[in-house]
C-alpha cells in the first residue's frame, strides 16, 4: 500500500526524532514489567494533584514512609560516627559486606534472642527491598514462586525483571510462572496451602503488606511444613514485625524447623524511621541446603560479596543504638505513634459501615470498598478529600476493590483525613 520510499521517509523521520539509538536490544524481561513500580506512580500522581490543587493541603498515606523524629540517642551515635571519620583514629573505610560483627550480634542477640539464630547467619544491608533483588539474583531466572495475593509488589516486579514471571496474562492480571496465594477475609487472610502448587520459592510477608495483618504461629506452622513437604524455600519478609501487638510470631524463627527451610529478610524502615538512613539484614540458616546439598548460605555470602558493599558504617552505628536498651525503649514509643494513629483511621472508615483490616499489627489498614475499582476509590478520595492513599490493585488482583491507607501521617493529619474522609463517604 505505501511505496518503500513513503516507508522509508516515515523510518528515517521516526530516527530523527529518536536521535541516535545504539544496537542494544532492550531486556525482554523489563518489556514484561507492567506500568511504572507502584510507589513512584503513587508519587507522580501526588505531585499532579499538588499541580492542580496548589492551595491544597495534601495529606500523605499512601507510601509507607515514617514521619517521626529519630531518638537523639540513635541519631547522636551516627554523628560521633560521623564525626569520627574526620580524625585519623576514627577513620573507617570499606566494612564487612556481611556487616560489622558488633551489629551482627546485637541483630542476632536482641532481635533473635532464644530463636537460635547465631551472629554469622545475619547479613546487614541498605535495606530489605535491595535485598530482594539481591536473593532473586542468588535464586536466577529458573525458579518458580509464589506470593502472597495481595503483596508488596517488589517480589514480583523482581520476579519479572530476573526472568522468572513468564508472561503477563491479561484475562487474569497475573504472571503465568507465578503463583498467587489469595488471601482475603474469607481465609483469615492466609492462603489455602492444601490448593497451593509446589514452587521453589515462597515469599512470605508477615505482619503483611498490605492487608496488615500477621500470621498467627499455627499459620506459620503450617507453612513451614508445607515448604519442608514440597522441598521449597520461604523468604519471611518481617519488615513490620516490631508492630506486631498480639502473640503472633515476630519471625519466622520461632517455628520449629523453619531454619531448615526458611531466609528472613527484615528492616530498620518502619522500625525505627531508617526509610532515608537505609539499614535491613537478612538471616541465611547454615542448616539452609539446595537440592545438592551445597548451603545456600555460601551463596548468599558470596552475592553480598559480588553485588554490594557493604551497608553505610554510619547506618550501622545507628542500628547498634537502635538495638540499646535506651534506642529500643525509645523507638518503642513511636510504634505506639502510630498504632494510635491507625486507630485513627480504623475508627473513621468503621463508622462508615467499611470493612477494615490491619492496623493492629502493621502500620496499614486494609479498606474495602466492595464492587468498586480501586484505582476509582483512590482518585476519588485524592481529588475529593486531597488524601493520598494506595490502590489495591496496586499490590496484585487480590487488591482490587480496597485501597491501603498508611498510619505514617502526623497525628494532626491523620485527625485531619479522618475528618475529610468522613464527610466525603457519609
Ligand atoms: C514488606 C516490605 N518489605 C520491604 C520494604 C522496603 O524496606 P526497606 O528496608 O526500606 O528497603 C517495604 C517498604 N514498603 C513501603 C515503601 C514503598 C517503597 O518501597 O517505596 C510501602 O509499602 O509503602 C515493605 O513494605
Amino acid at each position: 500500500l505505501y511505496s518503500s520510499r513513503v516507508i522509508c521517509s516515515v523510518a528515517l523521520e521516526h530516527k530523527a526524532r529518536l536521535g541516535h539509538c545504539t544496537k542494544v536490544p532492550r531486556n525482554v524481561n523489563m518489556e514484561s514489567l507492567k506500568n511504572g513500580y507502584l510507589f513512584p506512580e503513587i508519587s507522580i500522581r501526588e505531585a499532579e494533584h499538588a499541580e492542580k490543587y496548589p492551595h491544597a493541603k495534601l495529606i500523605k498515606l499512601g507510601i509507607g514512609d515514617t514521619t517521626r523524629p529519630i531518638p537523639h540517642i540513635i541519631t547522636s551515635a551516627m554523628a560521633q560516627k560521623a564525626l569520627a571519620l574526620s580524625t585519623d583514629a576514627g577513620y573507617t573505610g570499606y566494612g564487612d559486606e556481611q556487616g560489622n560483627k558488633d551489629l551482627r550480634e546485637a541483630i542476632a542477640n536482641v532481635v533473635y534472642k532464644d530463636k537460635g539464630v547465631e551472629w554469622d547467619e545475619v547479613f546487614v544491608s541498605d535495606g530489605a527491598q535491595g535485598d530482594i533483588s539481591r536473593l532473586q539474583m542468588l535464586l536466577g531466572s529458573g525458579m518458580t514462586i509464589a506470593v502472597q495475593d495481595p503483596t508488596f509488589p517488589a517480589y514480583v516486579d523482581s520476579s519479572i525483571i530476573v526472568g522468572q514471571a513468564g508472561k503477563f496474562q491479561e484475562e487474569t492480571g497475573k504472571f503465568q510462572n507465578i503463583v498467587y496465594m489469595r488471601c482475603c477475609p474469607w481465609n483469615d487472610f492466609f492462603p489455602d496451602l492444601a490448593t497451593t502448587p509446589r514452587t521453589d520459592v515462597i515469599f512470605f510477608c508477615s505482619p503483611n503488606n498490605p492487608t496488615g495483618t500477621a500470621a498467627s504461629r499455627p499459620q506459620l506452622e503450617r507453612l513451614v511444613e508445607f515448604a519442608k513437604a514440597n522441598g521449597s524455600i520461604i523468604v519471611h519478609d518481617s519488615a513490620y514485625a516490631s508492630y506486631i501487638s498480639d502473640d503472633s510470631p515476630r519471625s519466622i524463627f520461632e517455628i520449629p524447623g523453619a531454619k531448615e527451610v526458611a531466609i528472613e529478610i527484615s528492616s530498620f524502615s518502619k522500625f525505627a524511621g531508617f526509610t532515608g538512613v537505609r539499614l535491613g539484614w537478612a538471616v541465611v540458616p547454615k542448616e539452609l541446603k539446595y537440592s545438592n546439598g551445597f548451603p545456600v548460605r555460601k551463596d548468599f555470602n558470596r552475592i553480598m560479596c559480588t553485588c554490594f558493599n557493604g551497608a553505610s558504617s554510619i547506618s550501622q552505628a545507628g542500628g547498634l543504638a537502635c538495638l540499646s536498651a535506651d534506642g529500643y525503649q525509645a523507638l518503642c514509643r513511636s510504634i505506639d505513634y502510630y498504632h494510635e494513629n491507625a486507630d485513627i483511621i480504623i475508627d473513621a472508615f468503621t463508622s462508615l459501615g467499611l470493612k477494615v483490616y490491619g492496623g493492629k499489627n502493621a502500620p496499614y489498614a486494609w479498606v474495602q470498598f466492595p464492587g468498586r475499582s480501586s484505582w476509582e476509590v483512590f482518585n476519588e478520595i485524592l481529588e475529593r478529600a486531597h488524601v493520598v492513599t494506595v490502590p489495591g490493585a496496586g499490590f496484585g488482583p487480590g487488591g482490587e476493590g480496597y485501597i491501603r491507607v498508611s498510619a505514617f501521617g502526623s497525628r494532626e493529619c491523620m485527625l485531619e483525613a479522618s475528618r475529610r474522609l468522613k464527610s466525603l463517604l457519609k
